[in-house]
């Protein structure tokens, strides 16, 4: 046991040349753990996931890892760490089975070769060679390949990018597993769904910062909620009401033009009321209408789309 979180991140800066991928950001996670990094393509998930992993070393702030420096001190960190990389690096013409043993022989204490099997869901295909696998089953046996020396951290970087509902759905359950048996994770990912079945807490991410972070409820909290409809096609946008002093946006969806309001937190019930009051008195009928609480897709586009100028 450490006393201290398995995770610290205290300031952290990453540079490529004059660029700042990332740009002083400060995290913990704590043991038993799933803590996800969300963020804009280029954001620096990656390159904070590759900081903690003791491939880079970090150009400010300090990074901990079981309480020491993953780059400097990589012998004595790397066999409690469990690492899936965007990328696998397979050998071709080894089988899964093949590959799991191959694997085994250098992971200290690793799984037996039919619990890895049963990890990435590829008993079927043991005597597939890699090459032949689906983008999907790569990933799979990727992650029982990270979990075979059963690790005290585990790095996920966008674990279910190119599976199938159903594959996601397995390494979701997979995930939770090895979370309640105490696995610390940082996971990366551009599936907020994913973030929000998983995630204990998470960062949003933009251009090198982390810009909102918590848990989920606590993340789209003061966020407000959303009233929206198709526009109704003899109306323009000057047509509409503004609900609680709140004007639509228009935005577009499936070639619709859809107006959107945003209300303020605890305005929901009267905005509704006024919004249908006017359309009994126009006689007008709102298509796809929704009336809902802010999403982490929302908060997720308005960190993107506001901090973008
Ligand atoms: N080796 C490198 N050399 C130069 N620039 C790099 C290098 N690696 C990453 N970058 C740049 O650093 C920034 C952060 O990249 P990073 O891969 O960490 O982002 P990300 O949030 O993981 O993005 P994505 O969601 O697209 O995978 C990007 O602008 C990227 O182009």
């Amino acid at each position: 046991m450490t006393s201290h979180p398995p995770i610290q991140v205290t300031g952290l800066r990453r540079r490529y040349g004059g660029f700042e991928a990332v740009a002083g950001i400060s995290f913990e996670v704590a043991e038993g753990e799933l803590f996800a990094l969300l963020g804009t393509n280029g954001a620096g998930k990656t390159t904070t996931l590759e900081t903690l992993e003791g491939f880079q070393p970090a150009h400010g702030g300090t990074v901990r890892v079981l309480g020491r420096d993953p780059y400097r001190e990589r012998r004595a960190v790397r066999p409690e760490l469990g690492i899936m990389l965007q990328e696998a690096g397979f050998f071709a013409d080894l089988t899964v089975a093949e590959t799991i043993d191959h694997w085994s022989g250098f992971t200290p204490r690793p799984r037996p070769r039919d619990e890895a099997l049963d990890l990435a869901g590829l008993h079927e295909q043991a005597g597939v060679r890699t090459r032949q696998l689906s983008g999907g089953q790569k990933r799979r046996l990727d992650l029982a390949l990270a979990l075979l020396g059963r690790p005290r951290v585990l790095f996920l970087d966008e674990p279910t990018t190119g599976m199938d509902p159903e594959a996601r759905r397995a390494t979701w359950r997979t995930v939770r597993d090895v979370v309640a048996g105490g696995t610390t994770v940082v996971l990366t990912t551009h599936y907020l769904e994913e973030a929000e079945q998983l995630a204990d807490r998470l960062a949003i991410m933009h251009r090198g910062r982390i810009e909102v972070s918590g848990t989920v409820a606590e993340v789209v909290a003061g966020h407000g909620d959303r009233i929206a409809f198709r526009m109704p096609d003899r109306l323009q946008v000057a047509d509409l009401p503004a609900l609680h002093g709140v004007t639509p946006a228009i935005t577009v969806d499936a070639r619709r033009a859809v107006a959107a309001y945003g209300i303020a937190p605890g305005g929901l019930q009267p905005a509704l009321d006024e919004l249908l009051a006017w359309a009994a008195d126009q006689e007008v009928v709102l298509d796809g209408l929704q009336a809902r609480s802010a999403s982490l897709e929302d908060v997720f586009l308005h960190t993107a789309e506001g901090m973008a100028a």
